[in-house]
Formats: structure tokens, C-alpha cells, sequence
């Protein structure tokens, strides 16, 4: 059987990494809109109804605008804009969020896509809620940086523009409600939002995403062997997400942003020091990759019943 794609938004940076991973797939029949069609409303509700899953790869205006073009009830929906994450009547598109999910989402219909922060901070943090070692009223806090294609062409034409890079390095999301907090939040399972500090980087890709944790100061005390222990259970076994052996990350002295390169592989780290009861959990990913289109075309082979792992950069 050959499942037929349809790619709304593919020639933005997101579209393009999807289009780049599925080429050279015969399963999948793969349509995109060439650049004078692509907003073009008849061709795209013609496109989207005649697929069996489409991908929509857009602003979230037009992201909701193209889910209600779509009458067919067989279409199902991946949309990896951040319009429909929290919303009633679709399923979370990450398959590693806990035990049970992945079949969830076999099953599903409308498909959120996560974003790229929360990929890395639910990877760390929800094992640990579930384990029972992350109290659920625990004040956590995230930080990091991005790629600058994390904010797709407007951010990468005001950072490749004629003027260069306007800065190295810079903190944002300074009024401290960042469009991805009500996903952290509901998918953590915590109570409070988390203190959330992101920042963007003179990098095309990459991202660090990161969860200090004052052990000493939490209930029980955990120790870091506790918190790793939780994180490799969770998952064994995963071609995407690995965690680094305690041994691996206790001789590391620094971590770069391009960790995993334009892969995407999601890499989980437990530095500490268990004479502070202190840790830091640390994501290394693609924003581009598990923070994007890896994770949509993961999704997609889900849906569709094929080799989770298929066309992924592993
Ligand atoms: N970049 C990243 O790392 C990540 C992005 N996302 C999300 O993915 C989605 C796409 O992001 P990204 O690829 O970065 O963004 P881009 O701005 O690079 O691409 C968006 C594309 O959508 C097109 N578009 C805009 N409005 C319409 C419309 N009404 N009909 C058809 N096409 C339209 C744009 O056209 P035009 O070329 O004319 O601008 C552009 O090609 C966003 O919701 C983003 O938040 C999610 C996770 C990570
Ligand atoms: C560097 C940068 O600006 N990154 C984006 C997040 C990219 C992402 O995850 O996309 P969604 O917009 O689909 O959530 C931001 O923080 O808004």
C-alpha cells in the first residue's frame, strides 16, 4: 500500500527537512505545492483532502486554517506548528512521553506535533515525575539554547542578513509566557508552569535544553544514580533517545550545542555532584531534527504502521 503525504508548508524549514527525509520512500506517494500554488486555497484544500496524512508545516493561523479545510473524515492531521498542542481531540505527537503513548497515537487522528523545547524538557522530566522522584508541586526551571532556525525564515533571514549576525548569543522570552509553557506544563504532569528561560544562538541547529535540580532540597533527597537510573529505564531500548552512561558523563568537562549534529537523535545527560546534591539534566538535540521534522516523520510512520524509525537521520 502506498500512503499518500501531502506536505502544506513545504518549502519552509520545517517543510523541507520533512521533504528531505521522506524522499526516496516507494511506501510514501509525497505532494507538495510548488511556490506559486502553495497559498492558493482550492489547491490546497484539494491537496489536503486527498491525502491520507498530511503534514501541515505552517504558521499557526494557517495551521488551523487548513485543518478546517479538510473534510475528509479519513485524512489524519500531523501539525507541527504550535496551534493545536493542548487542544481537545488531539493526541501529543511524542511517542516517548510515557508508557502507552506511542499505541495512543498509532490510533489517532490529529497529531500536535511537541515544540522543540519541550521535546528536550519533557524527555528529562517526565520519567521523573512518573518514577515518583519529581515531586508534582516542585518549582523546576528550564533554560538553554537554540539554533536560530528554531524561529524558521524571518529568524534565519535576520541572522544570515547583510548586516551579519545581530548578536552571539540571546536570552528571550523575557516576559516569561513563552507559547510553549501550556505544553510543558500539561504533558510534565507538574502542578506549577516551569521558570522558563530559553535563549537563541549564532547557530543555524542545535539546541541545549536544561533542568537544574538542587537534590538535596527535594523530597528523599535523590541521588544522581536514582535520577540516571529513572531516565536509562525509560529509554532502554530507544534508537532516538539515548542516555549517556554515568561514566560517560561524569568524565565530560563541557557539552556543545551541536552535540547530535543534524541528526535526529535526542542525547540526555546527568552531570552532578553528589557531594552538593546538585544536578543538572541536560538535552542535546536538533531543533530542526527530534525538535521537528524527526519527530513528524516518526509520527507519520506511526500513523501509517511503518518502521518507527524509517528515513529518521540516526
Ligand atoms: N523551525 C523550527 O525549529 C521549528 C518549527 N516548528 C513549527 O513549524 C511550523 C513551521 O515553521 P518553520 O518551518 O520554521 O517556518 P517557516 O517560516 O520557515 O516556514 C513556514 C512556511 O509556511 C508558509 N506559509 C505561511 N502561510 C501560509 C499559508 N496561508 N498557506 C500556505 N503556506 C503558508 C510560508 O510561506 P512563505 O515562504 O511565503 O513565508 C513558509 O514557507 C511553525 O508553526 C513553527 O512554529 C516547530 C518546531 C521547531
Ligand atoms: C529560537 C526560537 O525562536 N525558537 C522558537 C521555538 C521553535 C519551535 O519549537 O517551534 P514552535 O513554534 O512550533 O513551537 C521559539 O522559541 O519560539
Amino acid at each position: 500500500m502506498t500512503h499518500k503525504i501531502f506536505i502544506d508548508g513545504g518549502v519552509g524549514t520545517t517543510g523541507l527537512e520533512i521533504v528531505e527525509r521522506l524522499a526516496g520512500r516507494p511506501e510514501l506517494s509525497v505532494v507538495t505545492l510548488d511556490k506559486d500554488r502553495r497559498k492558493d486555497a482550492d489547491a490546497r484544500r484539494d491537496a489536503l483532502n486527498a491525502a491520507d496524512i498530511v503534514i501541515l508545516c505552517l504558521p499557526d493561523d494557517a495551521a488551523r486554517e487548513a485543518v478546517a479545510l479538510i473534510g475528509n473524515e479519513s485524512t489524519r492531521v500531523i501539525d507541527a506548528s504550535t496551534a493545536h498542542r493542548v487542544a481537545d481531540g488531539w493526541t501529543y505527537g511524542f511517542p516517548e512521553l510515557e508508557p502507552g503513548h506511542r499505541q495512543k497515537l498509532a490510533q489517532a487522528r490529529f497529531v500536535a506535533n511537541p515544540g522543540c523545547w519541550p521535546t528536550g524538557f519533557l524527555a528529562l522530566v517526565r520519567p521523573l515525575v512518573l518514577a515518583g522522584l519529581l515531586p508534582v508541586d516542585w518549582p523546576v526551571t528550564v533554560s538553554g539554547a537554540s539554533g536560530y532556525s528554531g524561529g524558521g525564515k524571518s529568524m534565519i533571514a535576520e541572522f544570515e542578513g547583510p548586516d551579519g549576525a545581530p548578536t552571539a548569543f540571546r536570552p528571550y522570552g523575557l516576559g516569561l509566557s513563552h507559547k510553549h509553557g501550556p505544553e510543558m506544563l500539561r504533558y510534565s504532569g507538574l502542578q506549577h508552569p516551569p521558570l522558563f528561560a530559553p535563549a537563541v544562538a549564532n547557530a543555524y541547529r542545535g539546541m541545549i535544553v536544561e533542568v537544574p535540580l538542587q537534590l538535596c532540597a527535594m523530597p528523599g533527597a535523590p541521588r544522581i544514580a536514582d535520577i540516571h537510573a529513572a531516565l536509562a529505564d525509560a529509554y532502554a531500548g530507544s534508537a532516538i533517545v539515548q542516555v549517556a552512561p554515568l561514566e560517560e558523563s561524569g568524565a565530560m568537562t563541557q557539552l556543545r550545542l551541536e552535540h547530535v549534529g543534524a541528526t535526529d537523535r535526542l542525547a540526555l545527560f546527568v552531570f552532578g555532584n553528589e557531594g552538593t546534591g546538585q544536578a543538572r539534566l541536560v538535552a542535546a538535540l536538533d531543533n530542526l531534527g527530534k525538535g521537528a521534522a524527526g519527530a513528524a516523520v516518526q509520527n507519520l510512520n506511526i500513523l501509517a504502521g511503518l518502521p518507527e524509525t524509517a528515513g529518521l537521520r540516526l
